[in-house]
């Protein structure tokens, strides 16, 4: 059986694999702080042993709920902002059809985000579109206080009320929340709507193998089991028993701290396939979140190629040289395209004729590889053999556990964002929030 593999030959001359090995023991100190739960931010380290907890009754429960939504709803609008909806729409994105919202063969209800952002026309549009639909509601806050999502709700939640009684109101919406404490708690008991538990010990950006993920992957109708099951095997792959250069998270972990220490500031997540695109932005919050603090961190950046070459390819091949990139490259396409011939050939193609569009793009990621790194650009590539919910479980795990060894490497407490407050202070100042009186006089003062 195949699995996710890594390459570091490329990011020479900045770093060399002599340094990489000289890391060895500081990394594989980190990882076991990280794996005996004795680092910092320990209490949140829950998510570690996600995949070997999730057993099969759980699995069961998320189905059979994630089964009534689907038998109820052509749209499931999943309500969450960061880690609470980044996990599942990285994994439901890499997995549907492209043009999955536009199909009227749809099996699976088409899945819609809500609550990650405070846009009024976004959220006039969703209850416009939705007005006429059968829908339901997956609301995800651990907080339960998160503003973004809490306006997300109240609103579907009123279109609801006004389309359906109140019984099948609560068959169309599920809560995932705290087991125990938060607003979402306590409404969802007084409203008596179905829940799941987000851990205590498992913050949102580590989520995505909780109900936070599960729920919404299995609404989409992905197999949550092959998804663990990936996780798994990556658990087992990234173990304290396993030698510093078989392990994957541990090489990528010193790789990129070796990086930064070289000045590269920046990294650059890069795929070739558009279905990736919000596994870049699932990565941007994991490492973002966890890494950038005490005025340290490098700071998380993605594109999509080849799309993104014809746009940012001039910077990152001859800008500031503050960069890596690690690219995500998936080995074999899910279908086949060949390229037609043409008897005029206008535009020179038919050298191609007979190829596979997958042939063409691995040849443009082979070859900007090169470029970028002739230009100063470090390369880190991190394979998977296909898109499918076994090697996506691999993959997030993989850079879970690598985030967690590179936070610990970096010297930071990676299981917290105390820095997230600050914009949520001045907004609850500037709209007045009770409780906020003083710091709405002060903020008053500086406009
Ligand atoms: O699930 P909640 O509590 O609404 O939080 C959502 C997101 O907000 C943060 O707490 C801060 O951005 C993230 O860590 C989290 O993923």
């Amino acid at each position: 059986m195949k699995n996710l593999t890594i390459d570091v030959s490329q990011v020479a001359p900045e770093v060399t694999q002599d340094m990489i090995n000289k890391e060895q023991d500081n990394i594989l100190k980190q990882l076991k702080t990280l794996t005996d739960k004795s680092g910092k931010g320990n209490d949140f380290l829950g998510w570690l042993d996600l995949p070997d907890n999730i057993d099969g009754d759980q699995v069961m429960s998320i189905e059979k709920t994630a089964a009534r939504l689907r038998g109820k709803a052509d749209y499931v609008v999943v309500v969450g902002i960061g880690g609470s909806y980044l996990g599942a729409r990285a994994v439901i994105d890499a997995l549907n059809d492209s043009f999955d919202q536009l199909k009227d063969d749809r099996k699976n209800p088409a899945i819609l985000y809500a609550g990650q952002n405070i846009g009024e026309d976004y959220t006039y549009e969703m209850l416009d579109l939705l007005k006429d639909k059968s829908f339901g509601v997956i609301v995800i806050s651990k907080s339960g206080t998160t503003t973004e999502p809490a306006i997300g709700f109240r609103v579907l939640k009123e279109l609801l009320e006004t389309k359906y009684d109140k019984e099948e109101v609560k068959e169309r919406i599920v809560a995932v929340t705290d087991a125990s404490k938060g607003a979402l708690r306590t409404l969802a008991e007084q409203e008596g709507y179905e829940t799941y538990v987000i851990p205590d010990d498992v913050g949102g950006r580590f989520s995505v193998l909780t109900p936070v993920g599960l729920l919404p992957i299995a609404v989409a109708g992905y197999s949550i089991s092959e998804l663990v099951r990936g996780a798994k095997e990556m658990k087992a792959l990234t173990g304290t028993d396993i030698p510093f250069d078989k392990n994957p998270a541990a090489v990528y972990a010193a790789a990129r701290n070796l990086l930064y220490q070289k000045g590269k500031k920046i990294e650059i997540m890069v795929n070739y396939q558009p279905k990736l695109h919000y596994v870049s932005e699932w990565w941007k919050q994991l490492y973002g979140e966890s890494e950038g603090k005490e005025h340290k961190g490098i700071f998380p950046a993605a594109v999509d190629f080849t799309t993104d070459l014809h746009s940012m390819g001039q910077w990152i091949q001859e800008g500031e040289r503050s960069i890596f990139e690690t690219v995500v490259s998936v080995a074999a396409a899910k279908h086949r395209v060949l390229i037609p011939r043409d008897e005029a050939d206008l535009d020179k193609l038919n050298y191609l004729a007979g190829k596979r569009i997958d042939e063409v793009n691995k040849m443009a990621e082979l070859g900007t590889r090169i470029a970028h790194t002739d230009g100063g650009v470090p390369n880190i590539k991190v394979e998977i053999p296909e898109l499918n919910e076994y090697y996506l479980g691999q993959l997030l795990y993989f850079f879970e556990k690598a985030c967690g060894i590179s936070g610990y490497v970096l010297g930071v407490n990676p299981f917290d964002q105390p820095g997230v407050e600050a914009y949520k202070k001045n907004m609850f100042a500037l709209l007045g929030k009770p409780g906020f009186e003083q710091e709405t006089e002060a903020i008053k003062k500086r406009l």
